[in-house]
């Protein structure tokens, strides 16, 4: 008897449609439409000054795009518009990033700094410490607990009561990560996690990479320079070039895709690796 074995699509967890944003007469981003699927490692690349790093601005609420639509699903299926909410919000809702230019605080130890990755989620404010103390002590262990294990995750034990600026490059970028996953994302946003490092340092990094998104069931929207990295890493692909998608799909499919080709076409180092 032959088997039927169904494919079930991945759930749709965040939808762009015709996104635009322009800064004056600049458009970043026009008409620009994608989903990101449940489980996935979605990479956006592109040529410099593509519109990246601003539509990861727009998911996260740092900008407000002028035109279009942005709706994340959360686990149970709720529908969030994207455009009517603050970043902290967002961040609370499960989306989390990290960003291009390490954004920690370099004279706090990397402890205090996954800490304050957690803030959104803590609910004790100046009232309610003095009137219900006991439940602030618990909030915070379960907040450290929650630091602790991402902290063991990512193999910086030994590091977490240093400070933040006291640490190499790559550790710093590693540190960066764990603000973000203190979090506990279902979205993870990362922006050029890899750029700066040595060989080793992004070994270690798609490792990680690929660790929290299997083994933590994270989603992944990862911007990267470094094809390499997301030709391993990446499920699918979304090229963008002066601010528009001009290819979806697979790793291969995106590779030899004529428009791609073409975009990347003058910048010989990219090109090379494409
Ligand atoms: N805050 C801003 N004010 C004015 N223009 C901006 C702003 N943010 C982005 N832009 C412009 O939008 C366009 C897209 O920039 P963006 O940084 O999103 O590209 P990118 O693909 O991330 O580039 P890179 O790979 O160099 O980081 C560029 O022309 C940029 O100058």
């Amino acid at each position: 008897m032959e088997a039927h074995v169904s494919e079930r699509q991945p759930r749709v967890r965040l939808k762009a449609e015709h996104l635009g944003l322009h800064f004056g007469g600049v458009a970043a981003l026009t008409d620009v439409s994608l989903e990101v699927r449940e489980g996935e490692i979605l990479a956006i690349i592109g040529p410099n000054g593509a519109g990246k790093t601003s539509l990861l601005n727009c998911i996260s609420g740092l900008y407000r795009p002028q035109q279009g639509r942005l709706v994340f699903y959360d686990r149970q299926g709720n529908e969030h518009n994207l455009l009517k909410k603050k970043p902290a919000e967002i961040a609370r809702l499960g989306i989390a990033r990290s960003f291009q230019n390490i954004e920690l605080f370099r004279h706090m130890t990397v402890l205090d700094n996954l800490m304050l990755g957690r803030h959104v989620h803590m609910q004790g404010n100046i009232f309610t410490c003095g009137l219900y103390w006991w439940r602030q002590q618990k909030e915070e262990i379960e907040h450290r607990r929650r630091v602790e294990d991402v902290i063991d995750f990512l193999e910086i034990e030994n590091i977490r009561r240093k400070p933040v600026g006291t640490l190499a490059y790559g550790l710093q970028k590693r540190v960066e990560l764990g603000r973000a996953l203190a979090l506990d994302p279902d979205i993870l946003l990362l922006d050029e996690p890899m750029a700066g490092m040595n060989v080793e340092e992004k070994e270690d990094m798609a490792r990680f990479i690929l660790d929290i998104n299997q083994e933590r069931d994270v989603t992944i929207v990862l911007i990267e320079h470094d094809m390499g990295v997301v030709m391993d890493l990446s499920d699918r692909v979304v090229v963008l070039d002066f601010g528009r998608v001009i290819a979806t799909g697979t790793p291969e499919e995106v590779r030899q895709n004529p428009l791609v080709i073409q975009a990347y076409l003058g910048d010989e180092a990219l090109m090379e690796q494409l």
